[in-house]
């Protein structure tokens, strides 16, 4: 059969054919091996290719989807209700760290280093190896992919995924349990962590509570600051307001203050008080090469705000942590220190609206609202939604703009204070 136009299939097909032609082309110029699994492909791909790597990425998700078919879709193929062990073993036994990089070994031999019985390792390992974590290049060889040797040495990429797998993980499993248990309450103890902990602290708490956890957390958020592609770098937050023009910021949640740094690093003048929990400030570097315009502060942003008429109170990835009925709280704790004209700035994930990214895009972001939900009982918002946390927490507070930069970055938005 001939079709007349050219069916959705074979449109994806031709966007794919065009976009590699333009990456390869990338590849051969810069006289790069062909793309593969393995050491020589580059950690990530430049700026220049990046919207022909989307395109390829989201035009072969719609094509994946359309082959599997609506049968192998309901069956959520490939059956990913365990798909994360083998990545997960992989942290926990500090797989990567136990195999040099460019070492080859036998499975037998990987698992005594890292003391686990040969027949479970090595049938968990090769499902990692499904997803091109370790290869094994001959049978019964196990040696680094490009993916695996990250994971060697102190990384924050391994706390990121001890995280995501030792603790948003089951608490994904428990959500739908925990939302009946507790009749859909907003509070942050009454998430899908505390019925797979069986615990009434918050998972901040219980992370706090475990000096291990804590730190591990911390490192995440300095993982993602430092990693590129997903805009979490501070380049879109300075580029998007005057830091110069303001004498006095408070970066409120600011963790190990590297966000504080940036700025501080780039203004002539501006001063930044970091406010974080104090065990989390007692981390925090302190910092002396800024002729102490770089200050860090405890402070339990639940509590008064006690440094008053700051130019700018800033929160960084701070508010998607809380559910609506905790975010009003942190941001009424905010009025009495606000001066007329004060701003308070956020970044944070804007959802953009849905059906308006391809399915590619969408399959993320539903997910990481719904890490939020299952970890914290929180969530991400769209843009009425963050418009209208503002208004219901004061109406005096006055949406300036909301700068969403590049593809993936934190968007930036600016509300003014209107009060006295
Ligand atoms: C998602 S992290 C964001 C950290 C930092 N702003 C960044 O972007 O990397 C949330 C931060 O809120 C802090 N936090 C949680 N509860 C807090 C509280 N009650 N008072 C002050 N800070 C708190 C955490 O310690 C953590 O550093």
């Amino acid at each position: 059969m001939v079709f007349s136009t050219p069916t959705r299939i074979s449109e994806l097909s031709s966007i794919i054919q065009l976009n590699v032609g333009i990456i390869d082309t990338y590849f051969d110029s810069e006289g790069l091996a062909s793309p593969s699994f393995d050491l020589d492909y580059p950690l990530d791909l430049p700026d220049t290719i990046s919207q022909a790597r989307t395109s390829v990425l989201e035009a072969t998700d719609e094509l994946s989807d359309l082959m599997l078919g609506p049968r192998q879709i309901a069956e959520c193929h490939p059956p990913q209700h365990t798909s994360l062990i083998g990545i997960q073993a992989v942290i926990r036994w500090n797989i990567a760290d136990h195999l040099g990089e460019d070492e080859e070994t036998t499975f037998e031999e990987l698992a005594e280093r890292c003391g686990v019985p040969k027949d479970d390792f090595t049938r968990i390992l090769r499902q990692a190896m499904s997803k091109h974590i370790f290869k094994e290049p001959r049978r019964g060889i196990v040696a680094h992919s490009a993916a695996s040797t990250l994971y060697r040495g102190e990384t924050g990429l391994k706390d990121f995924i001890s995280i995501a797998l030792d603790d948003i993980w089951p608490s994904a499993t428990r959500m739908l349990d925990a939302m009946e248990k507790w009749n859909y309450s907003q509070d942050a103890n009454k998430a899908g962590f505390n019925c797979s902990q069986n615990t009434d602290e918050t998972y901040m708490q219980s992370m706090r509570s475990n000096d291990g956890r804590r730190k591990a957390f911390s490192k995440v958020m300095s993982y993602m600051q430092s990693r590129p592609g997903f805009g979490f770098t501070s380049s879109h937050l300075l580029a998007a307001f005057d830091w110069n023009s303001v004498g006095k910021v408070v970066d409120i949640g600011g963790g190990l203050g590297d966000t504080g740094k940036d700025i501080v690093r780039n203004t002539k003048a501006t001063e930044c008080v970091v406010q974080d929990l104090p065990d989390v400030i007692a981390e925090a570097e302190q910092e002396v090469e800024f002729d102490g315009r770089l200050r860090f502060m405890g402070h339990n942003f639940f509590e008064e705000q006690p440094l008053k008429d700051a130019d700018v109170y800033f929160f960084r990835w701070v508010l998607h942590d809380w559910s609506d009925m905790h975010a009003t709280n942190i941001l009424r704790s905010l009025v009495p220190a606000l001066k007329p004209g004060s701003s308070v700035i956020i970044q944070e994930f804007i959802i953009p609206p849905s059906g308006s990214v391809p399915f590619y895009h969408e399959k993320t972001i539903r997910c990481m609202d719904l890490a939020m939900k299952a970890a914290f009982n929180s969530k991400e918002r769209d843009i009425d939604s963050w418009i209208q946390l503002f208004s219901s927490a004061d109406s005096r507070f006055k949406f300036v703009n909301a700068n969403v930069g590049g593809a993936g970055n934190l968007a930036v938005l600016r509300f003014t204070w209107e009060g006295n």
